[in-house]
């Protein structure tokens, strides 16, 4: 096992510098991971921006464009990252890491077992929780997903609290070296119930597993593997909803029809302020908070369970 050094903690209270990973933000829903080269320049429909004037500056920053457009320089965070990533695998978002963040009991200090990789979009967020004492062994049965999990977790700062290996979980189980070690096993397999056995030897007595799967079918052969050894079975479905809030102008007096549940709509006709260029005046305009109508649906199931006490 690797010993973690408690002294290489996640910080972004810095400047940002040559080779630095920045989060090029302009909205909650177009943003871009981007390598910081002295002499490169990012492009986008506000301008060129030089990384030279971003060099040195506070992460958080806004920079200016050769055409006196903006954008926010955001610090490559576990939560911005799994916006940006690059998809290899279907991949874990904000609602249920969070959910299993604070399921697994996770604080500075554990030690996590998790398989598949995939994508490292929840493993990301696990080195962060258990930083800067804790651990995350993290496998999967494929080489070069592996590999690029491996490169992702440098370009993001968390590389000294993940080790990546490459393993069969289903087929040959956690190494034996994690006997009674782990507090905490995550699974996103295929088939996690082949898993259990092993995570079950792996896990403190005490110690938490969770499995997320897309399908019940798989939700219901998990649990009935757990069943053996495991107490406190729950399963939850995560659905989240967004709501979009705009900033609109009343103009006149004509109705504009029905709104959608949960809207705040005006009885006049309405003129959508933001990005049009005309200054707000907060006496006739209104705010409208709608339901997002491309929020994500169903993820998948989260099973959570406790190794049973023995003693
Ligand atoms: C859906 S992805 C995991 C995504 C990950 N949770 C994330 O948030 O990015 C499932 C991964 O499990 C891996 N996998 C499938 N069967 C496996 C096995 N028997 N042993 C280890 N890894 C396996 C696949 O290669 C794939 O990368």
């Amino acid at each position: 096992m690797l010993p973690t050094d408690p002294t290489k903690k996640i910080s972004f209270t810095r400047c940002i510098k040559e080779g630095d990973l920045v989060i090029v933000y302009e909205r909650h829903d177009c943003m871009k991971a981007v390598k910081v080269c002295q002499n490169s320049a990012f492009q986008n429909r506000f301008g060129a921006f030089k990384h030279s004037d971003w060099i040195g500056k506070p992460f958080g920053s806004m920079v200016f464009s050769n055409k006196g457009g903006f954008v926010y320089l955001l610090a490559p965070t576990p939560e911005l990252w799994t916006l940006v990533l690059s998809h290899r695998t279907q991949i874990l978002y904000i609602a249920d890491i969070s959910f299993v963040i604070m399921y697994l009991e996770l604080v500075p200090g554990c030690l996590v077992l998790e398989s598949g990789t995939g994508s490292g979009s929840l493993t990301t967020s696990l080195a962060r929780a258990v930083a800067p004492t804790g651990h995350v062994y993290t496998f999967d049965f494929h080489e070069q997903r592996a590999a690029s999990a491996r490169e992702d977790f440098e370009r993001t700062g968390v590389s000294s609290f993940v080790t990546v290996g490459v393993r069969d979980i289903q087929g040959q189980g956690f190494p034996d070296e994690f006997s009674g070690l782990a507090d905490s096993i995550f699974l996103d397999l295929p088939q996690p119930w082949l898993a259990i056995p092993s995570a079950k030897k792996m896990l403190k007595q005490d110690g938490i597993l969770c499995s997320f799967s897309p399908c019940i079918e798989q939700v219901q052969r998990s649990c009935e593997s757990l069943r053996l050894n495991f107490t406190d079975i729950r399963t939850f479905e995560i659905l989240l909803r967004t709501y979009e809030i705009r900033q609109w102008r009343a103009d006149c007096t004509q109705g504009t029809g029905g709104g959608s549940a949960g809207s705040i709509r005006h009885k006049r006709k309405q003129h959508l302020i933001e990005g049009s260029g005309e200054q707000e005046n907060p006496n006739n305009s209104t705010v409208m908070a709608r339901p997002n109508g491309e929020a994500r649906g169903h993820t998948g199931y989260l099973t959570f369970a406790r190794l049973k006490c023995l003693s």
